[in-house]
């Protein structure tokens, strides 16, 4: 018997305004304690789709279903209630440059729960250890190269022992070692906690390596096709080649859609 989905996107449309629609009657299930990367082109819907699931916009029609709860972002106490089950690790990390590494992970403890300081130290401390920084507790957010303080939002998101965990470009502005370990303790996390694990990233290789079922969105919030990475890789699909391999041109064009050229540069078209 397969479990029910933990979160569900059920024909859901949504856009900023009236204007523009950015999601347009979208599908997706993200399964319990697995890990899922949604990929895109820039533009393409991946972080509004994570800001619907936190329960940040409503959407325009459809639902967002949060382990069967039917989100309703004017229900206050059940907005509270349910992002005290989430985890966030926002693009380039978003840590309190001011803080230490200590209270930047103490700060959801603090503010969402009413622990005392000892057992609040011990939960920091075990949640740094899991990321390899409990020596680092000490320092200030400045005094960490770029790869610790990606681990130290890592530590942050999961200092409430979330229930699913969301990462917005965890990867960005990474070296490539830092990269990998950072990919790794994502898989890692998962693994240990059981958490349902939720990514967007643009970097595929390391996507590719460390999730278990991977959603790929084209401009407009549409569906271009989902799958195991194996299944993605092998797809013979000409839009999900391109993306998966970066291949520079293929159904998505280089060229964003122009007058001819000679128009815009008032030349004659010589014969
Ligand atoms: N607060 C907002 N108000 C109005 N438009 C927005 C807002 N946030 C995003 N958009 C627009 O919605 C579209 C989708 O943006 P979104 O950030 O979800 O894309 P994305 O796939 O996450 O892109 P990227 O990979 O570049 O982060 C973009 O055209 C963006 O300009």
């Amino acid at each position: 018997m397969t479990s029910s989905p933990f979160i569900e996107i059920d024909h859901v449309t949504f856009g900023y305004d009236s204007r523009r629609t950015i999601l347009n009657d979208l599908s997706l299930q993200f399964a319990r304690g697995k890990v899922t990367a949604v990929l895109g082109g820039s533009g393409c819907g991946k972080t509004t789709l994570l800001r619907l699931i936190g329960g940040v916009h409503p959407a325009n029609s459809g639902r967002v279903v949060f382990d069967g709860e039917v989100i309703n972002t004017r229900d206050k106490a059940q907005l509270f209630r349910l992002r005290r089950r989430l985890g966030m690790l926002f693009q380039f990390g978003a840590l309190f440059t001011d803080l230490s590494v200590f209270d930047n992970v103490a700060f959801p403890l603090r503010e969402m729960t009413d622990l005392p300081e000892a057992l609040i130290k011990d939960i920091v401390l075990m949640k740094l250890n899991a990321v390899g920084l409990r020596g680092a507790a000490g320092l200030k957010i400045s005094e960490v190269s770029g790869g610790m303080g990606r681990r130290v939002a890592l530590a942050r998101a999961i200092a409430l022992d979330p229930e699913l965990i969301m990462y917005d470009e965890p990867f960005a502005g990474l070296d490539l070692v830092s990269m990998g370990v950072a990919a790794k303790l994502i898989r890692t996390l998962t693994d240990v906690t059981g958490a349902t694990t939720l990514l967007i990233s643009h970097d595929v290789p390391q996507c590719m390596a460390i999730s278990d079922w991977v959603v790929l969105m084209a401009a407009g919030g549409r569906l271009v096709a989902q799958g195991t990475p194996a299944e993605l890789m092998d797809s013979t699909d000409p839009e999900v080649r391109q993306f998966v391999r970066g291949e520079p041109d293929g159904p998505v064009k280089f060229h964003y859609p122009a007058p001819p050229v000679a128009a815009d540069f008032g030349l004659e078209v010589v014969r």
